[in-house]
């Protein structure tokens, strides 16, 4: 039988995601805690209503240790509103975490940054071998968009969804944001591709060391400006010439040049410094 909305109760706010509501929710039949994402479809097209589709179906396909876990959708038509039911993720997500370093004025530690780039890896490799048929890219690595649970593994969230909802007219009008983590080649309008993943990883990766982006601008124009010449400042120097390195080798401005997830996996510096945590 499908779920529906009165099998669940709302108990909390998590946040605005990057593309909807998302919601603390417990399942009334046996207490367990979940995160609904609630997006509105009213202003779809019958064609995005159907890439929509497509894309919550590729979300029950994921399944890995580090990816937040599909679980359920809900339709509701009467408000034209889809509940996608996620895994709940106690930790929050890294865009929090980052802002706490801020006030703090503390860095990260050097061993928890491994461990975080590690497992978005192997998130990553999942979607970027062919699963179900076809690659699936994250399009939106950012900080807001990953999590942690209660033991502080990184889930990987919101796939998928970014390109529906970006061709989404209603969403499209509404959508605000500074693209900080734009790959050169998005930014040249040249096709989103597996590095263009890898340089949004890289862009995170800094992140986390330094606090901040690694291209800061005023306005969008000059932002392209600073990303096609990808310069920027090393990450602070209490982290090592190895995370140094493959964080550079991430933000190669041309992507072919770039590593693939499987280059970064197995890369030496990668083993080392993982083998160390294990
Ligand atoms: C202040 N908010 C939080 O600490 C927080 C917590 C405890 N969980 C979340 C978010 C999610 C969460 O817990 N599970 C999720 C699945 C998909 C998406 Cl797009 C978001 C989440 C957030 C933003």
């Amino acid at each position: 039988m499908p779920s529906s909305v009165d099998d669940y109760e709302v108990i909390g706010m998590v946040g605005k995601g990057s593309y909807g509501t998302c919601k603390k929710i417990k399942r009334k039949s046996d207490g367990k805690i979940f995160v609904w994402k609630e997006l509105d479809y009213g202003l779809m097209s019958e064609s995005e209503k159907h890439m929509l589709v497509a894309e919550v179906n590729l979300l029950r396909e994921l399944r890995h240790r580090h990816i937040v876990r599909y679980y359920d959708r809900v339709v509701n038509k009467s408000t034209a509103t889809i509940y996608i039911i996620m895994e709940h993720c106690e930790g929050g997500d890294l865009e929090r975490l980052i802002n706490k370093c801020k006030v703090n004025k503390k860095l990260l530690d050097e061993d928890f940054v491994w461990k975080i780039l590690h497992q978005l890896a192997l998130a990553l490799r999942t979607c970027h071998r062919c699963k179900v048929g076809r690659t699936v890219l994250h399009r939106d690595i950012k900080p807001a968009n990953v999590f942690l649970d209660s033991t502080n593994d990184v889930k990987l969230g919101d796939f998928g969804l970014s390109r529906i909802l970006a061709h989404d007219s209603s969403f499209a009008k509404t959508f605000v944001g500074t693209p900080y983590y734009m790959s050169p080649e998005q930014m040249n309008n040249e096709l989103y591709n597996e590095k263009s993943d890898i340089w949004s990883l890289g862009c995170l990766m800094y992140e986390l060391c330094m606090l901040t982006p690694p291209f800061l601008a005023p306005n969008q124009r000059a932002l392209k400006v600073k990303i096609q010449q990808g310069r920027y400042r090393r990450i602070p120097m209490a982290f090592s010439d190895d995370l140094n390195t493959i964080v550079s080798w991430m933000l190669t401005v041309q992507d072919n040049k770039r590593p693939s997830i499987e280059e970064l996996l197995n890369d030496s510096r990668m083993e080392r410094h993982v083998q160390k945590l294990d």
